[in-house]
């Protein structure tokens, strides 16, 4: 049977076939552009320039150095800055200035060494700890506390005293220091980036946490701890002199700034020109990498035709519909992409579970699209991300009843048959595009991440599979685009790679939340003529979460109206649209812009009172309290109204039928 038109007139039509290409844009490389931004600022001028300095002098030591730094000369020593030896001798004789050009390798060496060691072990414990959160967190953090309740120099004192005196403990040592800060910065930094809508999208995609850590988390805290590393060279190279200066360093004869300045100490007063010399190429090199620390923290630093088959429509009922429909149901159980029965999801607050989603059975056919509409608050998103299986975990969860994709009951999935499930099955779109993309990473990454998830596509495959998905989503160019980053793209275009990454994988559903909201009205209808184009190809089912009731009767099959977390109406679009029997559908018509419009009205009515207090329903119809149409009844406020047939639609309402068709 064919869908009726819609009653509400549409205000614009675009189809996919007259889709706009979406405009050129010019790329710009990222990376050269923070290098200028580090350049443009003195502090990181002059900090690049001096790290270049000393790591030029590193790694030429040999070349530079005028003599060798361990002859001794008994004749020569102690003896003061001269054109033969430019800083000197020291009480051996040895020419300082050599000394001090091949120091810079090992204390050098000693700075890089020790914040390797805190990166590698500070950065995966706090990433560990953001990402599993509970008592791993709790240890952790607990632990770094007691670590930092020592002064760093005791600390790594303390270490070396245990390991020994040697290059090799004091890189250790300055390392393990340093480890409590890079713990918590990566940790905060990473639940920062978590919350974070491209992490849901990759997870939704099946990504495993591995992987979204490795290509979604590192990259977008890379910036952050580079400069974290920076700023802590400085301080690990000075802890490090310490050691050495208290003899616990580099052992002698090798020269180490720190030592040497120990080394010094004796003849402070008669030939001061022994510690100047190594304290100066000690201070400046800790205040280059404070420069360029800080010149990173500020750039890196966020605060600076639709398949007609009736009998295969949505369908949703209260209790005593419900015994008819699902018997139907069973008969196509395996069929339907999306079945919800009497599904109650509860948020978990501190004055116990509150439940949003109170009893919802609905079903979506292949190549049908139902739209959940309602005010904020009505429960609709949770709907979706139950049905997504995307609830907050530890923070929401289904409480009742059962939600069944493409035959499989999610709840009786184990956490790698939920990836699968997403990967193979699900697709899900969300509101804002721009945070829904990975900044750092370009459209052909992520793309073919979508791809490539549970697959074995070979790179090539990846590639042409990538320029296909969006050459189906109108994106010209593709080739081009594929090399560039989100930054590049408009609003509508990340919104089309979005969906380009949500149908990577065919999948037999798609949820899609608010997608077209952060969108112009033009744009708008755009995305949804290509969701529409898109699932005429493929046959999906659309779960489509919407405010928009013009786009509902445009682009939709179905329609759910939600209310206090319970389906109020259902049906086909054009019937419920056009003869609405719920009070509360009938208030949302006519309130809405677009269908009021149609309809020839001329002022918007609102809808009278507040929407509900979802913790503090009143008794019997949650809607009582704002219907003209109960007027006192007692009926209302003894039962709640389930949902049943009533015309063309079903309805939770006891007096329905008072509405004419
Ligand atoms: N993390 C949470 N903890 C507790 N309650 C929550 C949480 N998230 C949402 N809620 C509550 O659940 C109810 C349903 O929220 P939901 O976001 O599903 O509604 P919605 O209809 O999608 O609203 P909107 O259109 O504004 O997105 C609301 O009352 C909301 O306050």
């Amino acid at each position: 049977m064919r869908r009726s038109e819609p009653a509400i007139a549409p205000q614009m039509q675009v189809t996919a076939g007259t889709l706009p290409q979406a405009p050129e844009i010019a790329p710009a490389p990222p990376r050269w552009s923070q290098l200028r931004q580090i350049l443009r600022q003195p502090k990181g001028m002059i900090g690049l320039a001096l790290v270049l300095f000393y790591a030029v002098i590193a790694l030429f030591a040999p070349w530079i150095a005028t003599h060798d730094p361990y002859a001794q000369s008994f004749i020569a020593t102690l003896q003061p800055p001269s054109s033969t030896h430019w800083f000197g001798t020291d009480e051996l004789g040895r020419d300082v200035f050599s000394r001090i050009v091949t120091g810079a390798r090992t204390s050098l060496g000693i700075g890089i060494g020790g914040v390797l060691v805190a990166f590698v072990i500070g950065v995966p414990l706090g990433v560990l700890s953001a990402w599993r959160g509970g008592k791993i967190d709790f240890l952790t953090m607990r632990a770094v506390d007691v670590m930092l309740s020592f002064p760093d120099i005791v600390f790594a004192l303390a270490v070396v005293a245990v390991l020994g005196a040697s290059t090799q403990n004091v890189i250790f040592a300055v390392g393990l220091v340093s480890v409590p800060v890079f713990a918590r910065t990566a940790r905060a930094v990473t639940l920062s980036t978590l919350a974070e809508p491209y992490i849901e999208g990759s997870v939704s995609l099946g990504c495993s946490p591995t992987r979204v850590v490795l290509r979604h988390v590192l990259p977008n805290i890379a910036g952050i701890l580079l400069t974290l590393s920076s700023l802590l060279f400085a301080s690990t190279l000075l802890t490090a002199s310490g050691l050495g200066f208290l003899g616990l360093g580099t052992q002698p004869p090798n020269p180490e700034w720190g030592t040497m300045l120990g080394e010094s100490r004796s003849y402070i007063r008669t030939h001061p020109h022994l510690a100047t010399f190594a304290g100066l190429f000690l201070a400046v090199s800790a205040l280059a990498f404070n420069l360029l620390g800080e010149a990173l923290r500020s750039v890196y630093d966020p605060s600076a035709p639709k398949v007609q088959k009736r009998g295969a429509g949505a369908w949703m009922n209260g209790a005593r519909g419900i015994a008819q429909r699902l018997s139907d149901a069973d008969a196509a159980a395996s069929a339907a992409p999306v079945e919800t029965r009497n599904l109650h999801v509860a948020y978990l607050t501190e004055d116990g579970p509150l439940e949003v989603v109170r009893g919802v059975s609905l079903r979506i056919e292949a190549g049908r699209t139902l739209a959940i509409v309602g005010e904020s608050g009505s429960g609709k998103s949770t709907l979706l991300r139950a049905i997504a299986t995307l609830l907050p975990q530890g923070r929401a969860a289904i409480s009742g009843g059962s939600v069944t994709v493409g035959g499989q009951q999610v709840e009786r999935l184990n956490t790698r048959q939920i990836r699968e499930l997403r990967r193979q099955k699900i697709g899900v779109v969300f509101q804002d595009a721009a945070s829904a993309l990975n900044p750092v990473l370009t459209i052909g990454d992520q793309i073919g991440e979508a791809l490539r998830t549970g697959s074995s596509l070979s790179p090539d495959e990846i590639r042409s599979r990538s320029i296909a998905l969006l050459e189906d989503v109108n994106i010209s160019d593709p080739e081009k685009r594929l090399a560039m980053y989100p930054h590049q793209f408009s609003g509508g275009m990340k919104q089309r790679i979005i969906i380009a990454m949500a149908l990577a994988q065919d999948p037999q559903v798609l949820l899609a939340d608010e997608p077209t909201s952060a969108l112009d009205v033009t744009i708008q209808q755009q995305i949804l003529a290509l969701l529409r184009d898109m699932q005429r190809k493929r046959g999906m089912a659309i779960l489509l979460v919407t405010h928009d009731l013009g786009l509902v009767a445009r682009y939709a099959d179905d329609v759910g109206v939600m209310y206090a977390g319970r389906i109020v109406e259902a049906g086909e679009v054009a019937e419920v649209f056009r003869a609405p029997r719920h009070p509360y559908t009938l208030s949302l018509r006519d309130s809405a812009p677009s269908v009021a419009a149609a309809r020839g009205l001329r002022s918007l009515p609102a809808i009278p009172g507040e929407p509900p207090n979802i913790g503090k329903l009143p008794d019997g119809c949650a809607f009582r309290p704002r219907c003209g149409r109960c007027d006192g009844r007692s009926l209302c406020a003894e039962a709640v109204p389930e949902l049943r047939p009533v015309g063309a639609q079903t309805t939770a309402c006891h007096f329905a039928e008072e509405t004419g068709a």
